[in-house]
């Protein structure tokens, strides 16, 4: 038995939600072009669980059922009214919370199908709730209300701001959330598929897949751009800092990616949507030097942008604190992990892969008082 590190190149499960295939990313067939264009995060979301695009009244119904579930329980607010807010990472916050939001579900281990199509919406309708409420929570604010007949994107802006987003915002943010919905076997979906294959429940699965995606080598990169790029301040600053960062073998976040080689299909769209944003808060600084790295590190490394790198400017942009970038991430991703746990349900079998031991062999046990 020998190891692949990382598991790379590893088929680990079939699938018909979305496929990368010769560096384009599709879901259920329509390619991510064409959907950041056209379609609305609701329809996206109806697309992953059903497999096939809503016609008007199958999402109006999808919308009516979002609406109606956004609402937090009173006893997941006072969870996030209960510790010292200002002393934990959003992530980790969301990570309790969704497990909490468990505890008030009757239906959380009611394991049958038309009980879990009822927890996906309440899952994928309260996680904006939280990350909201979460965010105004610890700017001494008080959670605002979800306001009926909003579209998603519009609704998670209304309830973190308190006001109704601009249409270019609520465009802007409604691609965005497109563009991350899914990503067949990414880290934190494969921890989502791992752990309900146990036959575990859905909270279960999503809060581990928050775990996974929380690291800065998966969905933790778009807030160490903003990091990154904060540090380098002005333009001039971009390539001394990231020749510096590659001499000392540190990684430029928001750069590389396992499966894309030539480029990420979702990046130039958020490219697009940088450079529009940045200008309209007249501070194009921050797309221009994103420019700058992303050519210095194509051409030194031979790495693409991903789609953590542009992300950042964007939900910069559009005046989101930079702790709250990697939860926004899961507020999208929520409705590709939940896609893929009812997949995995489906037509489950354990996930058990193997380890290659390599560890000392044939040792004789000595007794506690012969050890040196
Ligand atoms: C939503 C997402 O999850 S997208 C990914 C978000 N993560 C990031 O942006 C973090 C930065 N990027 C990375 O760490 C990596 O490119 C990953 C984790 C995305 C992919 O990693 P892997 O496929 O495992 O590649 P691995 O880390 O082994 O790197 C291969 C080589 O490229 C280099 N490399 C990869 N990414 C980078 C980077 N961002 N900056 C500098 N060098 C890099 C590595 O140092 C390594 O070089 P070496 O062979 O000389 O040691
Ligand atoms: O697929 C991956 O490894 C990471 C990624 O881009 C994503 O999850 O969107």
């Amino acid at each position: 038995m020998t190891a692949t590190k990382g598991l790379e190149g590893v088929v680990a499960a079939q699938s018909s939600i979305s496929s990368i295939i010769d560096d384009q990313l599709t879901y259920v067939g329509y390619t991510i072009d064409d959907l950041a264009e056209n379609a609305s995060f609701e329809e996206v979301i109806y697309l992953l669980w059903n497999k096939q695009l809503p016609t008007q009244s199958q999402l109006d119904a999808l919308k009516k059922e979002l609406d109606e579930n956004m609402a937090l329980p009173e006893g997941v607010i006072e969870h996030l009214r209960s510790y010292d807010l200002s002393s934990v990472h959003p992530m980790s916050a969301l990570r309790s919370a969704v497990s909490v939001l468990g505890l008030y579900d009757r239906e959380a281990d009611v394991m049958d199908n038309e009980a879990n199509k009822r927890k996906a919406i309440r899952i994928q309708a309260r996680i904006a709730s939280v990350v909201a409420a979460f965010s105004r929570l610890r700017k001494g604010q008080d959670p605002v209300q979800p306001k009926k007949g909003l579209s998603f994107a519009a609704n998670f802006l209304y309830m973190l701001n308190g006001k109704e987003p601009e249409p270019i915002e609520e465009e802007a943010f409604n691609k965005a959330l497109v563009l991350h919905a899914d990503h067949e076997l990414n880290a934190s979906t494969f921890t989502a598929r791992v752990c309900v294959a146990t036959l575990s429940d859905i909270y279960s699965g999503i809060t581990a897949a928050i775990s996974a995606l929380k690291g800065p080598l998966h969905g933790g990169a778009n807030e160490q751009v903003m990091k990154m790029l904060t540090e380098i301040g002005e333009e001039e600053n971009a390539i001394p800092y990231v020749k510096k960062a590659l001499d000392n073998k540190e990684k430029i976040m928001g750069m590389g990616h396992r499966v894309y080689k030539t480029g990420d299909p979702r990046a130039k769209h958020l490219k697009q949507m940088s450079k529009q944003l940045t200008e309209l808060i007249g501070e194009p600084k921050w797309y221009n030097m994103s420019v700058k790295i992303e050519e210095y590190i194509k051409k030194e490394k031979g790495l693409p942008a991903n789609v953590d790198f542009y992300s950042a400017s964007v939900y910069h942009s559009l005046g989101i604190d930079h702790d709250i970038f990697t939860p926004i991430f899961a507020v999208s991703r929520v409705s590709g992990w939940i896609a893929h746990i009812l997949e995995q349900y489906e037509n489950n079998r354990l996930i058990r892969p193997r380890a290659e031991y390599v560890g000392p062999q044939k040792q004789a046990y000595v007794p506690i008082e012969k050890r040196g």
